[in-house]
């Protein structure tokens, strides 16, 4: 079975997973008075292929987002939570999303098999989240999952910076790995990194803080196409 998720970031001119998450790790405000409903159209109007909602409680989250993010749009969920049980799957599934988190982390290694082929039957995405080359090599059905290197600490409860060369050093293993979906996630401060970070080969960003927090989000986005316009042209405009 093919998955809307994977496909709509893979087909998008501009591969973001936009997050709505109401509060960073040490809990300042990330919406700015917006509403949840202000925040899905913002990022619909930015062309998201895709958006996470992190119902995860360190973030402010609660499960009631979910549902009420999937009843004011069609783009695939991604539900950003401490998912460990396969009632929580379910409960998922019925609420919208179209890909889960799950965090190698925090997860034994049985565990994730078991709520991998869990997903894959609900025909939920996993949204794998690494941040070491020994845990991309235990992904299971890598061909049908998307690994996500977070460039954070989620023991840390992602208080501290994020390590961007992280992403860059696992890209080779997620590669090697088998997902047709390498994906960067947290701490990707601005365009130019967005840029670099797409120019290696990673194919979706997740991004929350930076978009939640720029007061000019087509601005950001604009940065962000020049940005790779330029990469890609080579010196001398072609000739
Ligand atoms: O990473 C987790 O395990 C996690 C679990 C439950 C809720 C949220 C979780 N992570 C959140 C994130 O990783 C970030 O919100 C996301 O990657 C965006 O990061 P940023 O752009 O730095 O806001």
């Amino acid at each position: 079975m093919t998955s809307r998720f994977i496909e709509s970031l893979l087909a998008a001119d501009r591969p973001l997973i936009m997050e709505i998450k109401r509060s960073d790790a040490h809990g300042g405000d990330l919406l700015a008075g917006r509403s949840i409903d202000e925040a899905v159209a913002r990022y619909e109007a930015a062309g998201a292929p895709c958006i996470s909602v992190v119902t995860g409680r360190w973030f402010g989250g609660d499960p009631s987002m979910l549902p009420q993010v999937a009843a004011l749009t069609d783009r695939p969920l991604l539900q950003k939570d401490f998912i460990t049980r396969r009632a929580q799957l379910h409960a998922a599934k019925r609420d919208g999303a179209s890909a889960v988190l799950l965090t190698a982390a925090l997860l034994p290694r049985s565990s994730m098999h078991g709520l991998v082929v869990a997903c894959l039957s609900l025909g939920l995405t996993p949204f794998v989240e690494v941040t070491r080359e020994e845990e991309i090599d235990a992904v299971p059905h890598a061909d049908r999952c998307v690994i996500a290197v977070n460039n954070k600490d989620i023991r840390e409860r992602e208080r501290g910076p994020g390590d961007i060369e992280r992403s860059v050093r696992l890209l080779p293993a997620l590669m090697r790995s088998g997902t047709r979906c390498p994906v960067s996630a947290s701490g990707i401060d601005d365009p130019a990194t967005a840029a670099r970070l797409l120019g290696l080969g990673f194919r979706g960003l997740l991004i929350g803080t930076s978009l939640l927090r720029s007061d000019d989000l087509p601005g950001w986005l604009d940065d962000l196409d020049a940005r790779r316009k330029r990469e890609r042209t080579p010196a001398g405009g072609g000739r």
